[in-house]
């Protein structure tokens, strides 16, 4: 049997901060050109990124990371480190034929005593890293470079990998990025490693069933709408990804009408998030609404933008607001800064009476529940798309 591990990837975050570190991350997020795409010129794309955008934005973006930063850092690099370290757990202890899923996540639920509790922490820290099936973990952006664990999964022996983009809906500048550069990495770094991947689980029954389980508890309170509001990207990133270049924005209602250009539609797969949340909760027609936060100036984002609906809500009649972020699977800075602190101030002065934000998955036990569900299924021999590294990144390098 070959040696198999998971690999988790999210977005990063600056490591500290301060204006130089937000600088140089915002310089490699941005720089990105499945992120910011245009102009074509490689030169004057720089230019704009470093010169107008990152320089007009940036002692703003470190004061709003400064509203969210915890002791230990990072949120979104908190969370993710400790879903690695609860995956991996659950991971060992079905090795181990143990079967507790409570007392492996971490002991969530469980009571213990202080030995017991400093063994497992003990064994947790070793299984994320030296677990029958490991888990490493990889930001895009950032440290832990993908670049560095690649080279550490080489190391280790690894064959086999599973990459697990923690992304619910395929954007260009999320799900893809992450995808291209591991597989650019992996060609590099560990030619022979072979490597799955997860496609996008926007509509995947278990992922909807743990987003509604974790917003059940507000869904009982008193409210009048639910506010589904996704990460913006540029209308124009629709059509890039469209291979039809007859569909996505140019027949009316395209999101509505079923496409196999939706394999790679960020809108649609929002709009069906939303749906089959809908469908599971069984939320009545009129109390639930979608919008798009978070974007730049210069071209058409997707619309209607969260900051605008939040301050038109409450002259439409909604007092009591409850708000989800599903394109996110972690906390962070566009949740609890945008939407928690600048959002509910909106809707708050507009008239707004009541806000509840619905925490993202993060770590609780159903978010975990699924990745294991999945990592299961791996395990047990399904391939989402086995391919070598070396074809799949020639594969992308061509599109
Ligand atoms: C959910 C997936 C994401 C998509 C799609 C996405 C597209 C996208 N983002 C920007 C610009 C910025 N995004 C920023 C923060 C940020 N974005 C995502 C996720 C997606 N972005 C996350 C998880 C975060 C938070 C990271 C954290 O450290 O907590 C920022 C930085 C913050 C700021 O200065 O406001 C920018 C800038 C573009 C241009 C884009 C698509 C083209
Ligand atoms: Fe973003
Ligand atoms: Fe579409």
């Amino acid at each position: 049997m070959p040696k198999r591990a998971v690999l988790l990837v999210n977005l990063g975050s600056p490591d500290s901060t301060s204006v130089p570190d937000v600088r140089r991350y915002l310089s490699e997020f941005l720089g990105d050109p499945r992120v910011i795409d245009k102009p074509d010129n490689r030169l004057l794309r720089s230019f704009l990124v470093n010169q107008i955008i990152i320089r007009k934005r940036v002692e703003n973006s470190a004061h709003a990371y400064s509203t969210i930063w915890t002791p230990e850092g990072s949120p979104l690099i908190v969370t993710s480190r400790s879903v690695r370290d609860k995956l991996a757990a659950r991971l060992a202890a079905a090795a181990e034929g143990a079967g507790d899923k409570n007392h492996s996540a971490g002991g969530t639920t469980s009571v213990s005593s202080g030995s017991e509790r400093t063994e497992r922490k003990e064994k947790e820290e070793r299984t994320a890293q030296g677990g029958e099936t490991p888990v490493y973990l990889a930001m895009r952006y950032g440290e832990p470079s993908i670049a560095s664990v690649v080279a550490q999964l080489a190391a280790d022996g690894v064959e086999h990998a599973l990459l697990f983009p923690q992304y619910p809906h395929y954007a260009m500048s999320s799900w893809e990025t992450v995808v291209a550069e591991v597989y650019e990495q992996a060609a590099r770094l560990a030619p022979e490693l072979r490597v799955d991947c997860v496609q996008p689980f926007y509509n995947d029954a278990d992922y909807i069933d743990a987003l509604v389980a974790s917003a059940r508890p507000a869904l009982a309170q008193p409210h009048d709408l639910l506010l589904f509001s996704y990460h913006g990207i540029p209308e124009r990133h629709l059509r890039k990804a469209d291979t039809s270049r007859a569909h996505c924005t140019l027949v009316r209602g395209c999101c509505e009408i079923d496409s196999p250009v939706h394999g790679t539609c960020y809108k649609a797969q929002c709009l069906r998030t939303t749906q089959a949340f809908v469908r599971r909760a069984a939320l009545a027609a009129g109390r639930y609404s979608v919008s798009f936060q978070s974007r730049l100036v210069g071209e058409p984002w997707l619309s209607p933008f969260t900051d605008e609906t939040l301050a038109r809500l409450p002259s439409a009649g909604v007092k009591r607001l409850l708000v989800m972020s599903p394109a996110f699977v972690t906390d962070c800075l566009e949740t609890l800064e945008e939407i928690a602190i600048a959002g509910r101030k909106t809707f708050l002065d507009a008239g707004g009476e009541s806000y509840y934000q619905i925490p993202c998955l993060n770590d609780q036990p159903m978010y975990i529940d699924f990745l294991e569900a999945r990592v299961r299924r791996w395990l047990a021999g399904e391939a989402p798309s086995a391919t070598q590294a070396r074809e799949r990144a020639a594969l992308l390098a061509e599109a």
